[in-house]
């Protein structure tokens, strides 16, 4: 974990608590539901990621001494900085299971606590949250088009600062096998390894010197970079070489990369020339600038490759820069609230709710979610939160309460999940998702609805606000 502090936040966030503060609010309590309103990738869900990271540095957040030694600078009252000394996250948290397929504007999360503690840790959730989900998402769609492909995140070095070390993390939510990244291999028991850089070739006088101090010193996990002159005059064949010394030796060349050129001819020609040489076992290898499309285009020109290592593309959300994560009032002191906004699609929706999928008789998706108040018991039908017309009837369905209790007083209510289980618990979920929402041209509009009880809850709060 790094070290986060309470004042990893915004600066609006504490002037609005020593407000709260000053006006004998800081036990008024609060309801904020976390959720976002649109796909990224012009995809057809997302993975929810960052969950476990959250919970565990909501446990430890405080403010330190240095924060309250800054704060005081800062011009925040006495009162307000003593208060702060003694501060903890002690609220709950429903949550969607890390690792779950989601979609827009249905809550994935929802914190009730004093309003002073719900808001001051808004930031750091939206920072953790939109960013996991944002890069598991990419990493999942990486994986889809991949299907059995050995998939290795290759990102720190290009990653948005230290966003490089929870991008790791989401890569792997989103059905990565391995990183580069040690620190994150460390820290989140991930599988980690590597090959060479063009600098180790380019620092002895000649690639072979190269290659086979390399398999000296590493033969257990020995990838030979083969471009750096010349992939199929030099490359391989002295590729080539240093896998039969190894064979003499009783060791295995594990690999080679390929890392420039045209990747699918170069692989073709490669596995040709190591299936010559008997070293059908040595297994290729490929990066450079990947992303989806790029591996789906690999696969189709039936590229031999069996390891895609994935880097910019992947840990920067290209060509997404954020995930749009909100985190907005629904309740505020026992008061359903509201916030109005010219377009349907931003008013929000009042109330602590659940979310249920949808489900046919055989447990089979039926392709819509649906919003109600937490403690309705059936739900008939769900209607279009902005399109109010629609509806849709659900009377039959199978469901499933998507949002669970994951945090209480501030501490967890589970057990930390390992980040193994999450992906295979992600991956299940994906499976489970007909193709057509997993399309990346167009695909289906899985239907997010609301209860009858809750529309009018809504409609009802919203005529009060409008007048
Ligand atoms: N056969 C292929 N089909 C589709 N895309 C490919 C294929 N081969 C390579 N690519 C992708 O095309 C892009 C090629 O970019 P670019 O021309 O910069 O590559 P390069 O070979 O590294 O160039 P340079 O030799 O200047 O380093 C990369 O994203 C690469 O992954
Ligand atoms: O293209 P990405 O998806 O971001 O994958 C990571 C890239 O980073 C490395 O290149 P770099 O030029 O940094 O170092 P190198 O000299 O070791 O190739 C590696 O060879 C990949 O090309
Ligand atoms: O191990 C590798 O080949 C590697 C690691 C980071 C970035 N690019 C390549």
């Amino acid at each position: 974990m790094l070290d986060f502090t309470a004042t990893y936040t915004d600066q609006y966030q504490l002037s609005m608590a020593q407000v709260y503060f000053e006006n004998g609010q800081k036990e008024h309590s609060a309801v904020f539901d976390y959720y976002f309103r649109k796909l990224p990738f012009d995809g057809g869900y997302a993975i929810f990621s960052g969950l476990e990271d959250l919970l565990e540095i909501l446990e430890e957040l405080k403010f330190n001494e240095e924060d309250l030694a800054y704060l005081k600078d800062q011009n925040y009252s006495e009162e307000f900085l003593d208060y702060l000394k003694t501060f903890k996250f002690s609220g709950t948290i429903m949550a969607a299971r890390e690792g779950d397929i989601l979609f827009p504007n249905r809550p994935v999360l929802q914190v009730e606590a004093n309003i002073i503690e719900a808001q001051l840790i808004e930031t750091i959730l939206l920072n953790l949250l939109n960013f996991q989900t944002l890069i598991a998402t990419k990493a999942s769609r990486i994986r889809l088009v991949a299907k059995n492909s050995i998939l290795l995140e290759f990102g720190l070095r290009r990653a948005h600062g230290p966003g490089g070390y929870y991008a790791s993390r989401a890569a792997i939510v989103g059905g990565f096998d391995g990183t580069s990244n040690v620190v994150a291999g460390k820290n989140f028991d991930i599988p980690v390894s590597g090959t060479m850089a063009h600098s180790f070739i380019q620092s002895y006088d000649d690639e072979i010197t190269a290659f086979r101090a390399f398999s000296q010193s590493r033969p257990k996990d020995c990838v030979l970079l083969v471009d750096t002159y010349d992939t199929l005059k030099s490359g391989i064949p002295n590729a080539i070489k240093i896998g039969k010394e190894m064979e003499s030796k009783g060791q295995k060349l594990m690999g080679i990369r390929l890392d420039s050129g045209d990747l699918a001819y170069l692989a073709q020609e490669s596995r040709k020339m190591l299936d010559k040489a008997g070293l059908d076992y040595v297994k290729i290898a490929a990066s450079n600038q990947l992303d989806e499309y790029v591996i789906k285009s690999l696969l189709e020109q039936n590229a031999p490759i069996d390891i895609f290592g994935v880097g910019t593309n992947l840990v920067t959300g290209e060509p997404d820069g954020a995930l749009d994560g909100v985190y907005k009032l629904s309740v505020s002191n026992g008061i359903p609230r509201l916030k109005i906004s010219e377009s349907l699609s931003k008013v929000t929706i009042p109330h602590k709710k659940q979310v249920y999928r949808l489900m046919n008789a055989k447990g089979e998706l039926i392709g819509a979610d649906a919003i109600t108040m937490r403690d309705e018991e059936e739900v008939s039908r769900i209607y279009d939160p902005q399109e109010i017309l629609k509806s849709l009837p659900v009377k039959n369905c199978k469901t499933e309460a998507l949002l669970h209790l994951v945090m209480k007083n501030g501490k967890k209510t589970q057990e930390t999940r390992s980040l193994k289980e999450i992906a295979a618990y992600s991956r299940d979920r994906l499976e489970g998702l007909p193709m057509e929402y997993k399309r990346f041209d167009n695909p289906h509009i899985y239907k997010v609805g609301i209860s009858k009880a809750l529309k009018k809850e809504r409609e009802t709060l919203l005529k009060k606000y409008k007048k």
